[in-house]
């Protein structure tokens, strides 16, 4: 069964628009807990420009007190900062992302080849008991890619749906990423990695992504959701993601 992380960075842009406390991060994390979600992803960028440093401890404090079983999963660059930053808080899944800190947001995974000895030694200095290490992923990596990227010492890829979440109404182009991160998804399984996506999945496009894609341990997934969160609210649009996966 793929299982659903909730990326709260969209819940932080809105709270960060006055300086008030709300909309909660904290608050909305424990509605999509309750709701069935089996984790939370947050991306604290150098600018904060969503998720602050303060609200990586605040959800690590509430996740370890009230929801001990839910898998923390922080996402970023392997700067000096994060890398002490996920030391401090210790979560069960760090995904790392070749984000540079201007970008307006991730579009593109790691060139595995190119940083394979650069990534083998930031995967040994995050890779902890109980603490996996996830690596941003293209969807067309292929075997050759996901070769690289084993070499590394990483537990799982996380395959990049962008491209495919931006071209899902068109039925060729969707056809040709699903076929990419389908080919990429079977060559990690092969290598013995485990395989989560995430990026512009929707309600719309993730029928057809389980469709073609098998054996995804977890989807993790903001924009989308807030967006049919701001309609039908939090809860249920966690239980309307959570019915697709477990369809
Ligand atoms: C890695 C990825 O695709 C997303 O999880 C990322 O967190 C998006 O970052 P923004 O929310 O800053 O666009
Ligand atoms: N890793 C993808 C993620 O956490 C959320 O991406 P998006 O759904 O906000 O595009």
């Amino acid at each position: 069964m793929t299982l659903l992380s909730v990326n709260l960075n969209a819940v932080a842009q809105l709270r960060n628009r006055r300086d008030l406390p709300w909309p909660s991060v904290v608050g909305i994390a424990r509605v999509v807990l309750d709701a069935g979600a089996s984790g939370i992803t947050i991306h604290p960028r150098p600018d904060e420009r969503h998720i602050r440093r303060t609200d990586v401890f605040e959800l690590a404090d509430m996740l370890r007190a009230e929801y001990p079983e839910a898998e923390f999963n922080i996402e970023g660059y392997p700067s000096p900062d994060f890398i002490a930053l996920i030391q401090q808080v210790n979560p069960q899944q760090v995904t790392l992302v070749p984000d540079s800190p201007e970008q307006a947001t991730s579009d593109h995974g790691w060139d595995f080849h190119g940083k394979g000895n650069y990534l083998t030694s930031m995967v040994q200095q995050i890779k902890a008991p109980g603490r996996r290490v996830s690596l941003f992923c293209d969807p067309e990596a292929g075997i050759d890619g996901v070769t690289a990227a084993k070499a590394t010492g990483a537990d799982r890829i996380e395959l990049y749906t962008g491209p495919y979440g931006g071209c899902y109404a068109d039925p060729d182009k969707a056809e040709y990423e699903l076929a990419a991160l389908s080919e990429t998804a079977r060559a990690a399984h092969a290598a013995g990695m485990g395989v989560n996506a995430g990026h512009d999945l929707t309600l719309d496009n993730l029928p057809a992504f389980q469709a073609a894609v098998h054996g995804v341990d977890e989807v993790s997934i903001g924009h989308g959701l807030t967006a049919d969160a701001l309609l039908m609210g939090f809860g249920p649009a966690v239980k309307a993601y959570c019915a697709v996966l477990d369809d």
